[in-house]
């Protein structure tokens, strides 16, 4: 047994475990582990966990894992909490660029609002149909749709027979529900690898500001403000077409606590 010091962080009520792995102590492969550490019952509680470590060329990478342990997409609001945690840590200043699964990412922390994090997401070059919806990949799958009366529509169960029908069973896909309100969105997201409603999603509220330019068909810079239960995010990006670039997903990422588990 050996004793380990972790940190927990939260975006919008997204919440996440990260461990500073630059020493390399956490074993990458133990699936088992992630999942019982982010248990809330037995473990320490989150919707994801994530690893900071070191890598040639950038000044950190990101690893990123679901709360059932599944690796290998991209989380944003994870990833504005890990930059988060940089700074803490005095890894990097108020700009960085750090590796995650989909690639290279840059992030800003506003020095005159603190605790909000911009970060660049990956250019999207395609949205697709699946009957109403909208299907675009923002570094993780999404399926989006408009509904009515979002504040009592049942997102668990609606968002679970989407995530598991035949189209999406083995792959897996991040179901949003989205209504329109001043200007902006209102948003519910049933998150892959949670398998369940979380408060916030970034990729997923990034997708959604996408998703309804892609709609209404206009071209032009936007700034997008999305509602999630756990907050406020805004997600500004330039539309051409189908290409989708300079996207930046922006909102808080803070601190909780820190504390030490043994295994
Ligand atoms: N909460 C995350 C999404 C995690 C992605 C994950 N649920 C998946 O696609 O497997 C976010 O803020 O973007």
């Amino acid at each position: 047994m050996e004793t380990h010091t972790f940190y927990k962080y939260q975006g919008a009520g997204n919440d996440f475990i990260i461990f500073d792995n630059r020493n390399e102590l956490f074993d990458r492969a133990n699936v088992d582990l992630v999942r019982k550490l982010c248990d809330r019952r037995f473990g320490i509680g989150a919707d994801g966990l994530m690893l900071l470590q070191d890598v040639e060329g950038h000044d950190f990478e990101m690893i990123y894992y679901n709360a059932d342990g599944h690796e290998g997409s991209m989380c944003g609001n994870g990833g504005r909490c890990i930059v988060a945690f940089a700074q803490d840590l005095g890894i990097t200043g108020s700009q960085t660029d750090f590796l995650a699964a989909d690639g290279v990412h840059h992030a800003r922390i506003h020095a005159n609002n603190v605790g909000w994090i911009s970060l660049q997401m990956i250019d999207v070059d395609a949205v697709q149909q699946d009957g109403e919806a909208y299907i675009l990949n923002t570094g993780s799958p999404h399926y989006i749709k408009i509904v009515q009366h979002l504040d009592t529509f049942a997102v668990f169960e609606e968002g679970r027979k989407v995530r598991y029908n035949d189209t999406y069973r083995d792959e897996g896909i991040n179901v949003n529900f989205v209504q329109a309100e001043n200007g902006g969105y209102y948003v519910r997201t049933y998150e892959r690898g949670v398998e369940d409603e979380t408060l916030a999603c970034g990729t997923g509220a990034t997708a959604v500001a996408l998703a309804m330019a892609w709609r209404q068909g206009e071209d032009g810079e936007f700034e997008t403000p999305i509602r999630v239960a756990g907050g406020k995010l805004t997600i500004r990006f330039s539309k051409a077409g189908d290409h989708f670039t300079n996207v930046f997903l922006e909102g808080p990422a803070e601190f909780v606590f820190k504390g030490e588990i043994s295994w």
